[in-house]
């Protein structure tokens, strides 16, 4: 099921939340609303779901205008970040819930809640837990069961607001790959909440990305990150060194003083000797995490820091090559500016 929403509008208090969205989220699609905190992320999810009301403007579901109906009336399952399973009920009665409580003449026999339950055990891939208590089952596992019990009313769309927001970082990511493969499974229209650029980029099929009420820009994870529209979202998605003026020209002539560059420390390239367009820096301190290290630049005009990032092997044969220690000059060439009219930045 298609959804689409039209010049909404929401404010608490002088907060607007919604200043005035449109959005199309085709049938069938995984979207991730992206945004710093209080960019009214969840609030568009909340009146997507009938949790809360515009002030103006519409929601449709399919082309049907569903702005007054009621939330149950909306289709929706939901995951929220703190799994609400109830504790004493097994694993299976926790999914067969919303099917047990539905009026006798559309609730399911016991058979066909068995079959459908089990089969949602097993999609989730937590068939052998059913006759577990939720208390005995991991964070990750419990979110797996939330989301197997959304899907049991057949929902015609899945809202997730930061669903693994409260996992760590390794079980966080799993469940990433694992909901997208699961999506590809499904293909249930879904939106999902996180102010992780990763999370989004990775499990995502398109990208909005809210900034105080307002969609900054929208598309896939690639547009997204390869073009942003903003300076806003070229921040947004990944580090970035900022440059007044053009890159390598010292700031304040007049047409170089209007703009900003702005370069990804990864695509940046360290070389041994002055070159046109290269900047002179001296090496300031590098860090290695995981596979990649970060080399901490000083600029000789300004003093500002810039920040190179490659992967650790291949900056250890720079080092080598190019004598590289704290103190060294060295110069920096751009494989890659995006620039910004200044008033922009
Ligand atoms: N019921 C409410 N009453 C008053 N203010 C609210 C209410 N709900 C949200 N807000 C405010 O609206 C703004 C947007 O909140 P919202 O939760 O939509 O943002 P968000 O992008 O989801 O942020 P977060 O990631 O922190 O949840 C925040 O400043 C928040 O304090």
């Amino acid at each position: 099921m298609s959804i689409e929403v039209r010049n909404l509008y929401k404010a608490f208090g002088k907060t607007v939340v919604c200043d005035h969205l449109d959005l199309d989220i085709p049938s069938g699609e995984l979207v991730a609303l992206l945004g710093p905190s209080g960019s009214g992320k969840t609030s568009l999810l909340r009146i997507i779901a009938g949790l809360e009301r515009p002030d103006a403007g519409t929601v449709h579901f399919h082309g049907e205008d569903a702005t007054e109906a009621d939330v149950r009336d909306r289709k929706v399952g939901f995951v929220f970040q703190h799994y609400a399973l109830f504790n004493h009920m097994t694993i299976f009665e926790n999914v067969a819930f919303g099917l047990r409580v539905r009026p006798k003449a559309t609730r399911p026999s016991d058979e066909q809640i068995r079959k459908k339950v089990t089969e949602l055990l097993e999609l989730v891939q937590l068939d052998w837990i059913a006759d577990r208590y939720p208390h005995q089952l991991s964070g990750g596992q419990r979110q797996r069961i939330a989301l197997a019990r959304a899907l049991a009313v057949e929902p015609k769309v899945l809202l997730l607001d930061e669903p693994f927001g409260a996992l760590d970082a390794k079980v966080r990511k799993e469940l990433r790959r694992w909901l997208r493969r699961l999506h590809d499974e499904v293909h249930l229209t879904s939106v999902f909440v996180t102010h992780d650029q990763d999370e989004a980029m990775e499990v995502a099929d398109r990208i909005v990305v809210m900034n105080h009420g307002r969609i900054e820009q929208q598309g896939t994870p690639d547009e997204v990150y390869d073009h942003p529209a903003t300076p806003f979202v070229l921040q947004f998605l990944g580090d970035v060194n900022l440059f007044h003026g053009r890159f390598g020209h010292a700031p304040g002539g007049t047409a170089a003083g209007a703009e900003v560059s702005y370069v990804r420390p990864h695509e940046l390239d360290i070389v041994g000797q002055p070159e046109e367009g290269a900047l002179p820096v001296t090496l300031s301190q590098t860090l290695t995490v995981g596979p990649n290290t970060r080399i901490e630049f000083k600029r000789q005009d300004d003093g500002c820091y810039v920040d190179v990032e490659m992967p650790r092997a291949e900056f250890a044969t720079l080092r080598e090559q190019l004598q590289l220690a704290p103190g060294s000059v060295a110069y920096l060439k751009p494989r890659r500016v995006t620039r910004f009219e200044a008033e922009a930045a």
